[in-house]
């Protein structure tokens, strides 16, 4: 029997438990992925650290991902994902990259100066809805902010639902505010642009003197020392923060769902336009324009709302585009070296 309470303190839940035979509860290792490298994984278990070398057959994988392991420490399946991002391409299944998975929170940081901007907020909004991660709004730079209310108000006018939460992330103190996302267990990940306190937040949530930068240092199976950089670090309160340098570049690709998701008052509304193809534009009897009119629905969302979604479409498609050309340009190659060696 596997010891429980380290489990949990790696974030196991019930979800996952349920995917496992009796037979594997009691004989198998389980264990989550917390860092990923070119071919290997590395994987937490309750007793120790495995590096798995990815072989022919085995799935694509993402840090925090949940694996169970036979006795040897031999990768036997992976567990079903609560959440996931991922890079994707239109239609083609090859193309998706595995970014982060297992997530509870995601924190979309964004700070109360000039730099906010609402658009931007739901992009990120649409990236965590499409990974299927509970958004939560962090607005920094509480102390040299003179009008916090005027940015939370703006928040809850764009959605009432939304969670959303002003700190000093400098001051541990003001940063206690986000421990109930942080307890025991609870996966968490950052969004946001450059410069909003991302790294200042985490620096602080880890406390002072733990470095980020913490990295693995294990044998590998030659015997050689590698030193990889993880991914998911332990935080003081418990909670687990998931900080791959994928997250920082994830485009809005094929995120046609997380966007409807996002903006799901226009979806309500389109639903009550006369035609079913309404585009919102001159169209008589369209219930969105009415809206916007009517004061209900802001024009501002209603735009970004139609130009993330032809973001998203555009993205994916120059994603296809570009692996289809790599693939022809592989095939090219390989031809010409069948060529060649034909003639000696
Ligand atoms: N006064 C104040 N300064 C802050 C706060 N949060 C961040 N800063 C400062 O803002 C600057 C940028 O913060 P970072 O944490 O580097 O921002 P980041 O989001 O990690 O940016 P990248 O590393 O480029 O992704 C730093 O000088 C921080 O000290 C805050 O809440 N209050
Ligand atoms: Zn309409």
């Amino acid at each position: 029997m596997p010891d429980v309470s380290a489990l949990i303190q790696l974030g196991w839940k019930p979800y996952y438990q349920q995917q496992l035979t009796l037979e594997e509860w009691e004989s198998a290792t389980m264990g989550r992925v917390i860092s990923q490298e070119r071919g290997v994984i590395h994987v937490q278990t309750s007793e120790g650290r495995r590096s798995i070398h990815i072989s022919k057959g085995m799935p694509a994988f993402a840090v925090g991902d949940w694996v169970v392991l036979d006795a040897s420490g031999k990768f036997i399946r992976l567990l079903e994902r609560l959440s996931l991002f991922s890079r994707k391409a239109a239609g083609t299944k090859v193309s998706t990259q595995l970014i982060a998975s297992n997530i509870d929170t995601v924190f979309i940081v964004s700070s109360m100066n000039q730099d906010f901007n609402l658009n931007r907020i739901e992009r990120y909004l649409a990236l965590a809805n499409e990974a299927g991660v509970e958004p939560v709004i962090i607005l920094t730079k509480l102390d040299t902010c003179e009008d916090p209310d005027q940015y939370i108000e703006q928040i809850n006018a764009m959605d009432r639902f939304l969670e959303t939460v002003a700190v000093n992330s400098l001051d541990s103190d003001s940063v206690r505010k986000l421990d109930a996302w942080c307890a025991e267990g609870k996966t968490l990940a950052f969004l946001g642009s450059s410069g909003v306190g991302k790294s200042t937040l985490i620096n602080t949530l880890l406390g002072e003197h733990v470095q980020h930068t913490s990295s693995i240092r294990e044998d590998d199976a030659k015997g050689r020392h590698a030193t990889t950089s993880r991914s998911i670090h332990m935080l003081p309160s418990g909670g687990l923060l998931l900080d791959t340098p994928g997250m920082r570049e994830l485009q809005l690709a094929g995120c046609e769902q997380g966007v409807d998701e996002t903006f799901r008052e226009i979806g309500e509304l389109a639903g009550q336009c006369r035609f079913k193809n309404c585009q919102h534009e001159n169209e008589p009897g369209c219930a969105v324009r009415a809206a916007i009119e009517s004061g209900d629905l802001d024009g501002r969302r209603l735009a970004n709302y139609l130009k993330l979604m032809k973001e998203q479409e555009l993205n994916a498609a120059t994603l296809a585009e570009k692996r289809a050309k790599e693939r022809e340009f592989g095939r090219y190659i390989h031809a010409y070296k069948k060529s060649k060696s034909g003639k000696k």
